[in-house]
């Protein structure tokens, strides 16, 4: 079967993103899915992703890790499918649509997608790291000289040591650089890499950040390896409410390949 992709990215976290409204993509295709997203002997991403029909919402997003897995919620992913389903015409600036973790409300604004993640209730804080889930579940670590920091060696440690073992987490290294803006660089699991950027890690730096009173801000810019993200959130004794990341999400090309 010849299949058309879109190649999206969002601050350098990048996605081949297929319409299966029609529901013509073979689901179970992990060797499949992970060969298309091999940088080598594939179009090369950090994820794939579906749009298909959704009964309650706009559309729904099924997310895949580079490894060929499903998985749980992409931040970045999420802005991006919003930016495709924009230019699909299936909504126009704002919409609400479904994905593994629930509804999210989403707007588009130029090159800018705002999208809402789930409410975080609960935040571990131990004592040199957080660890929350934010839609996928992140592990929070500040460090200093993070631009020299070996996060492939230190993330993958933590990311397979106890108590994430097999089943994993996200690992997040942190440094501040003003009141309300910190540095931070992702090792993803399920790519089992460092990736350019992280939306949900973003999002869990963000909250973690202000629960260990790093910062006072509710408006919080992230800097990533590709990019500038922004968090904003509403916070009481129960936990962090009207969650929302901001930033770019770009379709980069279109292709037709024989899957
Ligand atoms: N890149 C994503 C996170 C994708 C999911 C993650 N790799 C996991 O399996 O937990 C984002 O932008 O949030």
């Amino acid at each position: 079967m010849i299949m058309t992709f879109y190649k999206y990215q969002g601050t350098g976290n990048d996605f081949i993103i297929v319409d299966n409204r029609l529901q013509t993509i073979d689901k179970k295709n992990t060797k499949g899915i992970k060969e298309l997203c091999d940088r080598r002997f594939g179009i090369g991403a950090d994820g794939f992703i579906l749009l298909e029909n959704d009964e309650d919402s706009d559309f729904r997003m099924v997310y895949y890790n580079a490894d060929g897995n499903e998985s749980s919620m992409c931040g970045n992913g999420g802005r991006c499918i919003v930016a495709f389903a924009k230019f699909l015409g299936i909504i126009e600036n704002e919409t609400q649509f479904n994905a593994i973790d629930g509804l999210h409300n989403a707007k588009v604004e130029a090159d800018i997608v705002h999208l809402q993640m789930q409410d975080v209730l609960n935040i571990e804080t131990h004592n040199n790291h957080q660890f929350l889930n934010t839609g996928s579940p992140h592990h929070v670590e500040m460090v200093s000289g993070i631009s020299n920091f070996e996060v492939n060696f230190y993330g993958s440690k933590i990311r397979y040591g106890e108590p994430y073992n097999e089943a994993g987490s996200n690992v997040n290294f942190v440094e501040q650089i003003d009141t309300n803006h910190f540095a931070v660089r992702t090792y993803e699991r399920g790519v089992e890499d460092e990736t350019l950027s992280c939306g949900t890690g973003v999002t869990a730096v963000a909250i973690a950040m202000h629960k260990i009173g790093k910062t006072e801000s509710k408006n919080i810019n992230l800097k990533t390896q590709g990019g500038e993200l922004k968090v904003t959130f509403n916070y009481d004794a129960n936990g962090y409410h009207n969650i929302w990341l901001v930033g770019p999400a770009e379709q980069v090309f279109k292709g037709n390949i024989e899957w």
